[in-house]
């Protein structure tokens, strides 16, 4: 069971780490509230696959059903493969045909504002794909079961002749770095979180069911530390690279916080502020936190009303040496 409480809106990590309790707490203002609770006015960005050839024209059936294209407005992709739609409208998610590449991906479509390098099910991954251009994109993977999920979504969506640029590897992240050192231009980590959506909706199963997510929870800081550090994440980045780490949560423990951290004990690496480049030509669409507060360790996509895409936060690091 997971209760929620109104209150100041993320930095509640006491309740948290309290061993103690059984159930769940997450303290959040009334309106985020609202919006996690309400899996109905949930909205998905509709990534169409632009390695299929659908026998609908997706697109205009998208533009006039009142969606709009995201890529176009945010200027930020060479493509622009991802729509969404100002109230809650509800696309169906594409059934697995054999032998066929499925049309669109859905997705929560604050995701697409990051690049991801690696992980299941592999959602940011076809972003890339689709968007990045990459001469490689290796998806790592450490979970067999998410691999094989992550297996399947590049077999529905990349083409046969896209296969040599997609590498998929199963080593634990926060090694990573070590094998591979210096390796990538680009790293996204989008790190295991307590995913602020799925935790609520944890379903019967009860206080037992909460008492393991709390114990899982109070890890979470220290394993996405690790991911990010020099080990791992930052070490796989080459010198004038960066890493983008990303979370679903509105956590401070789980966002600011690794952050900082990484921030304070890593050497030749500088925070990039993401303001100008993306909170204000987004400003419309998502609600950014803080704004105007620079500098900040990262933007916070926070759902609202009518805007419910998030949370989702964001963070870029360059590798300077
Ligand atoms: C938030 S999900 C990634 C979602 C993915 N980027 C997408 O867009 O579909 C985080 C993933 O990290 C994986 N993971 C957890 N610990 C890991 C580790 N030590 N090394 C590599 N992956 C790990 C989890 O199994 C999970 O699939």
């Amino acid at each position: 069971m997971v209760v929620l409480l109104e209150g100041s809106p993320i930095s509640t990590e006491e309740l948290w780490s309290s061993a103690r309790v059984t159930i769940g707490f997450l303290v959040i203002s009334l309106t985020k509230r609202k919006v996690l609770l309400n899996p109905g006015c949930w909205q998905y960005g509709v990534i169409l696959n632009l390695f299929s050839s659908p026998p609908v024209s997706y697109r205009a059936v998208l533009l006039n059903t009142g969606f709009w294209q995201y890529g176009v407005m945010l200027n930020l992709f060479s493509s622009p493969p991802c729509f969404i739609h100002p109230s809650p409208v509800r696309y169906p998610s594409p059934p697995h045909r054999q032998g066929q590449l499925k049309p669109y991906y859905l997705m929560n479509a604050a995701s697409l504002l990051v690049l991801d390098l690696c992980s299941a099910p592999g959602g940011k991954a076809l972003a890339i794909l689709q968007t990045a251009d990459p001469a490689l994109l290796c998806c790592n993977e450490m979970d067999p079961h998410r691999r094989d999920w992550l297996a399947k979504t590049l077999e529905s969506f990349i083409p046969q002749s896209l296969s040599s640029t997609v590498t998929v590897s199963n080593q634990d992240g926060r090694i990573f770095g070590q094998s591979e050192a210096g390796m990538y231009d680009k790293v996204l980590l989008d790190a295991p979180c307590s995913n602020d959506r799925s935790w609520l909706f944890s379903g019967p199963g009860g206080e037992q069911h909460g008492a393991v997510r709390l114990r899982e929870r109070a890890r979470l800081p220290t394993l996405q530390t690790q991911l990010l550090r020099y080990m791992s994440a930052l070490a796989a980045v080459r010198p004038g690279g960066v890493a983008v780490y990303s979370t679903c949560t509105l956590s401070r423990s789980e966002n600011q916080e690794v952050v900082e951290a990484v921030l304070n004990t890593c050497p030749g690496v500088e925070l990039q502020d993401l303001e100008e480049e993306l909170a204000l030509p987004l400003q419309e669409h998502f609600t950014f936190t803080p704004l105007g507060h620079t500098p900040s360790l990262g933007l916070l996509v926070v759902p609202q009303q009518g805007q419910t895409w998030g949370p989702m936060f964001l963070s870029r690091i360059k590798r300077i040496h």
